[in-house]
């Protein structure tokens, strides 16, 4: 069956809105029920749980409006992407009372999931950082951890085949020895500055390995991590505004080698090395070997489903299909939320999971963008959106021992960044079957588009260009990867950057913030708190950036600062103040 869409394809068509379908809560509730019914994809308790939280929300909030201050909760979060769900669960944890707002039917965000005609696709990326058993950064794992929950995972014993330029292909093994060998037997004559360079990336990483991840804007902590960790605080001091293309240079002449590490990048920033922060490249460089690329059971949906369990279990709440149109000031303070419908709900934080051009451009009625943002503007720019391809295939199309994700860029190292010129490829189903009909698997190919190319069209012609393009790329994998790709879907479902707009509500659904010129690593990015009291900002357009493991860092990050000025964790507010301004004029001078 061939069909064009996202989730759900009903909804799909240039005119419509999620808030403008007929019957959203039975929606939702079929496909729980359809949950249930799977094997592997969730547990009944869970089910129950999280349609209980919506429903239980949503009946208190069946009252006209909730627009009484008493009713007061300690934070609001608008969105439950991974960013808020975790910067919700962990004040949860501390004991605040949390409400999170999701404007969609399920949550998750860019990391949830949808079901069709039995293969259960992850809406965005299959690779997950942050998911083993040791070290202190996975904190997938640890966010999972803090709420009671444990999801199984299945190693990937190759983080990503690349298939490039001149024919080069390089496995990134689990192994390090084991990638590094393979990448100095294609460039022996680098070998000592391809170690350099992957070198530099351990030392960066076992410093951030060691510290106890907490927010970066609170000073007792902050100071306490450099007494106690005085060298390793420094070492990340003095990466924090360098980028990967700069170091690579210094010990890498090969072209072709700075280009796989363009390509390394690129991957995880959608940008090149150059414009890479150090501390982002070394993360995902190593955390792919230390703890590996481990992939949940039953998919990434699962992740986003336990901590929205997690939540209600921790006595707080998340309502869906809330749509939260502006964010109430009072005195210049963030003291609460309206949606759409007109209901209001207060709280004594507000902590916004939506991009900061959709938090500073939509929710707040500010008659001046604050300096602040402004100056977030003048740095970055929104990053591509993507066009994604979700296909069901009969699993005789793919070699035995095909890898799970693979990124391909054909003839030309120069179309690296350009809009269609690179594909990414996942197949879950190499690592869990359970994902598809027996005898299937799924495809999800995704490649950088630009929303300007989908506007303007008729629903006759935007339907008829998503067909052609899609067409294009899944010919060019069947040249490169798959012979007689085509001829075996039996499943197909195109998103273009227009979708990614609707149900992921992302600004021209970019994929997260990108340097506008080459950065000042990661000292640019602002963190968690706003120039607007009370209103804090988490996911991928606040430090460290794009990613899953990075929003829930800053998930981690906005908690913390959040629980301080709460009264639920320590906190100085004269050091406070010297602390905030200090990494304000930092970010002045990125
Ligand atoms: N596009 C992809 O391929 C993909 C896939 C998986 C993960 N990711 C990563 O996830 C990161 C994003 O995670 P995140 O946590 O920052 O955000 P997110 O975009 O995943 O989630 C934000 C959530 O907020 C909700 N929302 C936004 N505005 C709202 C409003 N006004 N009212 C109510 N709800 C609202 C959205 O519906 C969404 O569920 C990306 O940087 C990316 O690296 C991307
Ligand atoms: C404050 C000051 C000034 C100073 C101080 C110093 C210090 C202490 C510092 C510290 C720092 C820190 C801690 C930091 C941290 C950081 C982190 C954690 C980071 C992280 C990051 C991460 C990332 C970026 C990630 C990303 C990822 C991604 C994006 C992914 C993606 C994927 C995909 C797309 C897939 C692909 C596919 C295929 C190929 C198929």
């Amino acid at each position: 069956m061939l069909r064009l869409g996202f989730p759900p394809p009903s909804l799909f068509s240039p005119s419509k809105t999620p808030e403008s379908q007929s019957k959203p809560h039975s929606f939702a509730r079929r496909r729980s029920s359809r949950c249930l019914r799977r094997k592997r994809g969730g547990n009944l308790a869970e089910f129950k749980n999280l349609v209980t939280a919506s429903i239980s929300v949503e009946g208190a909030a069946a009252t006209p409006t909730v627009d009484k201050r008493e009713e007061e909760f300690d934070a609001i979060v608008i969105g439950s992407g991974i960013g808020g769900l975790v910067a919700g669960t962990q004040l949860a944890v501390k004991g605040a009372r949390v409400l999170v707002l999701e404007k969609y039917l399920i949550p998750g965000g860019s990391s949830g999931f949808y079901e069709r005609d039995g293969f259960t696709f992850d809406v965005g990326s299959s690779v997950m950082f942050g998911f083993s058993d040791k070290g202190n950064l996975n904190l997938i794992t640890q966010a999972l951890e803090a709420v009671g929950h444990k999801m199984e995972v299945v190693p990937d014993p190759t983080t990503v085949h690349f298939h490039l330029a001149d024919d080069l292909s390089v496995r990134v093994h689990r192994e390090y020895d084991d990638f590094i060998t393979e990448l100095v037997n294609k460039f022996p004559h680098e070998k000592e500055g391809i170690n350099k360079f992957y070198g530099i990336c351990w030392k960066i990483y076992n410093a951030l390995n060691s510290l106890e991840l907490k927010s970066l804007e609170e000073p007792v902590y902050l100071f306490g991590q450099f007494f106690k960790k005085p060298v390793d605080c420094l070492t990340l001091a003095y990466y924090l505004p360098q980028n990967a293309g700069v170091i690579a240079r210094k010990f890498i002449k090969d072209p072709h080698v700075l280009s796989f590490i363009d390509a390394e990048c690129f991957i995880v920033s959608t940008v090149n090395a150059m414009k890479t922060p150090m501390i982002n490249a070394s993360m995902v460089l190593c955390d792919r070997h230390f703890g590996g690329i481990n992939y949940p059971v039953g998919g990434v949906g699962g992740i986003a489903k336990a901590l929205a369990n997690g939540l209600v279990d921790k006595g707080s709440q998340i309502l869906y299909k809330a749509n939260v149109t502006s964010v109430i000031l009072d005195q210049g303070k963030a003291v609460g939320v309206r949606l759409a419908d007109g209901r209001k709900f207060f709280s004594k934080t507000v902590i916004s999971n939506a991009t900061r051009w959709d938090t500073f451009g939509k929710l707040v009625k500010a008659d001046d963008l604050p300096e602040e943002e402004k100056n977030f503007q003048r740095i970055y720019v929104k990053a591509p959106s993507f066009l994604s391809i979700h296909m069901g295939v009969k699993a005789s199309v793919l070699p035995p021992d095909t890898d799970c994700h693979h990124f391909v860029l054909e003839d030309d190292w120069s179309r690296l960044e350009v809009p269609y010129g690179s594909i990414f490829l996942s197949i879950p189903t190499v690592l869990d079957s359970s994902l598809a009909p027996e005898g299937h698997h799924i495809l999800h190919i995704f490649t950088t588009s630009r929303i300007e190319d989908w506007q303007g069209l008729s629903i006759k012609d935007y339907e008829e260009k998503k067909e052609l393009v899609a067409d294009e790329i899944i010919k060019r994998l069947e040249n490169k990867l798959f012979p007689g790709l085509r001829n075996s879907i039996v499943f197909k479902e195109v998103g273009t950057p227009k979708t990614h707009r609707r149900f992921l509500a992302r600004n021209n659904g970019t994929y997260g913030p990108m340097p506008r010129n080459v950065p000042k690593g990661l000292l640019g990015m602002p963190f968690n708190t706003t120039a607007i009291d009370g209103l804090y900002c988490v996911g991928d357009s606040c430090f460290p950036g794009q990613g899953v493991i990075a929003v829930a860092f800053s998930g981690i990050m906005c908690a913390h600062r959040v629980a301080a000025d709460l009264g639920l964790e320590k906190r100085a507010p004269a050091l406070d103040t010297a602390l905030l301004g200090l990494l304000r004029w930092f970010r002045t001078i990125a």
